[in-house]
């Protein structure tokens, strides 16, 4: 394995450079260049630029250069420490409130609550007035009156982040708490956190020159931002300059501070991570631009992807050496029990993968209209966006959380349009319209104006399913698109979605993931079955519903009611269920890892892990030692 040359992203350099110079400047400068900030020469006052003080000098004749960067050395110093000390406490406190509740939230919360009941500055003022001015009352001050700032931030985020699947996943693989708080659930809380160290380091730099301003800052003659101002504001009218300087000298820290933190946080947020680099190929040798096979518009070659659990846990892999080729004008399931790896393959192609979770071996390669293939992945956000919805599109379990509640359908739609199409408005309008009309919507230019909660559910998934196509996209992928509606609408949007591939007729492929095996035989052509991260059936779906040749569809078939009884159950109106659970990723049984569950299982299914074994006429597969598909000389040596 290669090892990781540091190197400074592009998007930092500049704020980088623009920072390290300015905090440079005040810092380096008065050790090179002998400078007195504090040396008086009353005959010199107000003295414009000259090559020995090339900033003038004050009300005092002292020099405005020394003092601006002696001025600096403080607000910077005070600024940091103070903001990194709210940072610290209010995160900890925010995060620990949230996550553990119970009393640790009472009090974490209402400490906060206590201090931000105070108008800030006349805290800093009382404060200051106690103990009296001076750079360490300052601090103190400072990262009091900011940490529940922090706290609130991490608090909210922590409770937003700790019900998400990756953190209940971690749970469910036995990570200790203190370890999902300190590796899962901080890193993805770093982001707002940041941004408000940032504003909090303006705003101290602010508050700090303001109370010096008043004069309960830094102390005379030790030189500050504040002090100058104050000083300079008695000469405004005659010497406009000398309030200029540390004005600017405020501005320019704020802004470099700001935009130095911007960045990072872009830099920071995994999501990002990804901007110009591949992925996939970074973990293996030699891979370059996806390939397409023949006739296909989105494939998967032997994807593996796994999650990180941080140095202390080995890593797992979610979904293993999963191959899959989306055909134009084909319906593909995915079918498969809940955790089976379903919805990871299809985020995968559409380069979504959850923060934690990575391709480690593998080619995902996404068609496009133009162009060749790409694997969403590796490309920069922005170059993703433009094939995302373009080229690829997704629809969701839940119409309503896929909306925004705030927006009307119609804005939603002609801004999808436009951001793939130089199309104007009143286009836009006309096609979403027609769009509307196609997924079976009635009155469609008065639905156009609707907000999403003037809808039922069932027409919301058809606007859900109109956005998707509006681009026509190559790849539709469905997730679930009929759980969260009642069973009448779910009948119709099936009926639209069979309906799709003729009405929309630019060779669609659409891939349709179910965790009912019953419902897919009137949509998909072909049908894909997992089990726990790996396929373990594929193959026509007429074949497939007839005569299952992996243990697990079988038993899929026989636990589901449908409309299809014919084809699968030679026991009459008795549904069996599927005894027991999917194994955890991390606990898979040796050899097959559905074994557990399976009433054909033999002692020879715990020494080997099946293949996915392909029929010599290259259609169907199944990855069981006893398919007939499987090389019988596998058995036959374990055999009595
Ligand atoms: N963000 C994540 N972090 C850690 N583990 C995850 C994450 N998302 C999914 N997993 C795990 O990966 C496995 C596959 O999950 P996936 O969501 O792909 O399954 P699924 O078949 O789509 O299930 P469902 O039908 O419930 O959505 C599961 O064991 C799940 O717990």
């Amino acid at each position: 394995m290669k090892s990781k040359r540091f190197s400074i992203p592009g998007r930092m350099v500049l704020p980088t450079v623009l920072l390290t110079l300015f905090v440079g400047t005040m810092f380096i400068a008065p050790l090179i260049f002998t400078f007195d900030a504090t040396k008086i020469a009353v005959s010199e006052r107000l003295a414009g630029p000259s090559w020995a003080h090339p900033l003038g000098q004050d009300g005092f004749g002292r020099d405005r250069l020394a003092r601006v960067l002696y001025g600096g050395q403080v607000s910077l110093t005070v600024a940091f420490v103070a903001s990194l000390i709210a940072l610290a406490i209010g995160t900890f406190v925010g995060l620990i409130g949230a996550y553990f509740r119970g009393p640790f939230e009472f009090i974490a919360m209402r400490v906060s609550d206590v201090v931000l009941y105070f108008p800030p500055i006349l805290l800093a003022l009382l404060v200051v007035t106690i103990f009296g001015p001076g750079v360490t009352t300052l601090v103190a001050v400072l990262a009091l009156l900011f940490f529940p700032s922090f706290s609130r931030i991490a608090y909210s985020e922590t409770m937003r982040v700790s019900v998400l699947d990756f953190v209940e996943a971690s749970r469910a693989l036995g990570t200790a708490p203190s370890r999902i708080v300190a590796r899962t659930v901080l890193p993805n809380i770093m982001g707002p956190i940041l941004v408000q160290f940032s504003l909090t380091a303006a705003a101290c730099i602010t508050v700090e020159s303001g109370l010096s301003f008043l004069g309960l800052g830094v102390v005379p003659p030790a030189p500050s931002w504040g002090q100058m101002i104050r000083s300079a504001r008695t000469y405004m009218e005659q010497d406009p300059f000398g309030i200029f300087v540390p004005c600017a000298a405020l501005f320019l820290a704020i802004y470099a501070i700001n935009l130095f933190v911007d960045r990072l946080r872009d830099v920071l947020d995994p999501k990002g991570q990804l901007e110009g680099k591949d992925a996939v190929s970074a973990t293996k040798d030699g891979a370059g631009t996806p390939e397409l096979g023949e006739g296909n518009v989105a494939e998967l070659r032997a994807l593996t992807l796994t999650l990180d659990r941080g140095a202390d846990l080995p890593p797992v892999d979610l979904v293993k050496d999963v191959s899959m080729a989306l055909r134009a004008n084909q319906n593909t399931a995915l079918v498969g029990e809940s955790g089976s790896g379903k919805s990871l393959t299809a985020l995968a192609l559409m380069g979504l993968l959850p923060s934690g979770i990575q391709p480690t071996s593998g080619q995902i390669a996404v068609g496009r209209k133009a162009g060749t293939p790409v694997d969403l992945a590796s490309l920069a956000p922005h170059a993703a966006e433009q094939v995302r919805g373009n080229d690829i599109a997704m629809i969701f379990q839940e119409p309503m959380t896929s909306l925004n509640p705030v927006l009307r359908i119609g804005f939603q739609m002609t801004e999808a349009l436009q951001a793939h199409s130089d199309i104007d408005r009143a286009e836009a309008r006309e096609k979403s319209i027609a769009a509307l009309q196609s997924v079976g919507i009635p009155e469609a230019a008065s639905r156009f104006d609707a907000y999403p909660h003037e809808l039922s559910g069932g027409m919301r998934q058809r606007v859900m399913i109109a956005m998707a196509l509006l681009a026509e996209p190559k790849v539709l992928i469905a997730d679930e698109p009929t759980t969260a509606l009642d069973v009448t609408i779910q009948a119709e949007i099936m009926d639209l979605l069979r309906d799709l591939r003729s009405s929309h007729g630019s060779g669609l492929s659409m891939l349709f993931i179910s965790h009912n095996l019953g419902i897919v035989a009137d949509i998909a052509d072909w049908v894909v079955v997992m089990y726990s991260g790996e396929v373990v059936e594929e193959g026509p779906t007429d074949q497939i519903l007839r005569d299952p040749h992996h243990p697990y569809t079988r038993a899929l078939l026989e636990s589901m009611p449908s409309a299809h009884e014919d084809l699968h159950s030679a026991k009459g109106d008795r549904l069996d269920t599927i005894k027991g659970t999917p194994p955890l990723p991390h606990l898979r049984p040796s050899g097959c890892s559905s074994r557990d569950r399976c009433p054909m299982a033999q002692p020879v299914c715990a020494t080997i892990h099946p293949d996915l074994y392909r029929a010599t006429s290259g259609t169907r597969a199944a990855r069981c030692l006893f398919a007939p598909e499987a090389p019988e000389h596998l058995i036959q040596k374990e055999a009595v």
